[in-house]
């Protein structure tokens, strides 16, 4: 019997589901327990290797999400805000760590989310990579350290299938932004510009969404003066960094207190 985490993976012929499926089943530290996909789905019933198109891993692909997850310590989620809101409450029922990437949630969603960290451990971050992670501190410390003279502008590029916007990241670039500034970023977001939409309100956070090809995720910060302009730019060009950051967070929050975590958190950045 082996010790090692199990690990379930949700919305396994996505994007995200076929790079997790993959660095799940290379790591030897941890073992792919469950492969979930969502009922009717043409994989149910096939080996998620074979489905894959690669060798078979001996772990057929199952709609049964409540019990691929009672038999995991932790489950990895990207798939879309009503599903990931279902797995919290299996993984809050059954005492299992979860790992939340889906972006896309609105406020009565992620309270439902707030609800579900009460019950088990979730680390939760619109986006895993090391490199947006120290980002999101540096964009504090710059927007801490200047005033409202520097207009904050986020600017996120992402492929043709994406279907939230501001992506996941914009947003916690932007809250890092607000923080900064000991604002809430609620009450200065400037989203969706269209038409005469008068000059720009000093001290207000813009976002502007590019959607196109097959970007796998772009994000500049601007903070704009007269006569001077700093860029923070993140550009990803591999999905294996959000994968890897969802199983490093995984193997974290495995025996964590029930509570909602960042990846901050996991990466030692707070
Ligand atoms: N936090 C991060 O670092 C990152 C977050 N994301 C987010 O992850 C999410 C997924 O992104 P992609 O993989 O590109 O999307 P995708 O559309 O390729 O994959 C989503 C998968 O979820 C499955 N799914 C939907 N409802 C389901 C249900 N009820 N049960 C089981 N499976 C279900 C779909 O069948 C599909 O396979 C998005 O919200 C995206 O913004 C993506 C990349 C990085
Ligand atoms: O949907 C994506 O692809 C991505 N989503 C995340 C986001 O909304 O920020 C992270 C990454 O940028 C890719």
């Amino acid at each position: 019997m082996s010790n090692r985490p199990r690990i379930a993976i949700t919305g396994v012929s996505g994007r995200m589901g076929q790079m997790l499926v993959k660095n799940v089943s290379d790591n030897d530290a941890v073992e792919l327990s469950g492969a979930i996909e969502r009922t009717d789905h043409e994989w149910v019933g096939q080996d998620v290797g074979v489905a894959m198109g690669g060798q078979p891993l001996n772990l057929a692909v199952t709609d049964d999400a409540a019990q691929a997850i009672a038999a995991a310590d932790v489950v990895i989620d990207f798939t879309a805000p009503t599903a990931t809101l279902a797995f919290a409450e299996l993984a809050a029922r059954h005492g299992t760590a979860h790992v939340i990437g889906t972006t896309g949630m609105n406020d009565e969603q992620l309270a439902s989310i707030a609800n579900s960290a009460r019950k088990t451990a979730i680390v939760r971050a619109g986006n895993m990579s090391l490199g947006v992670n120290l980002l999101v501190g540096l964009t504090r410390r710059v927007a801490a350290a200047l005033d409202e003279d520097f207009d904050i502008e986020v600017v996120e590029a992402h492929h043709r299938y994406k279907v939230d916007a501001p992506s996941g990241t914009a947003l916690m670039l932007g809250e890092a932004a607000a923080e900064g500034r000991g604002v809430k970023l609620r009450d200065v977001a400037d989203r969706g510009r269209d038409g005469i939409t008068g000059a720009r309100k000093r001290g207000d956070i813009g976002f502007t969404a590019i959607r196109g090809g097959d970007v796998v995720g772009e994000h500049d910060v601007i903070f704009a003066a007269d006569g001077e302009r700093i860029v923070i730019r993140h550009l990803a060009t591999d999905r294996g960094i959000f994968s890897r950051g969802a199983v490093k967070a995984a193997i974290w929050a495995v025996g964590k207190p029930a509570g909602e975590y960042s990846m901050a958190n996991v990466l030692g950045l707070e």
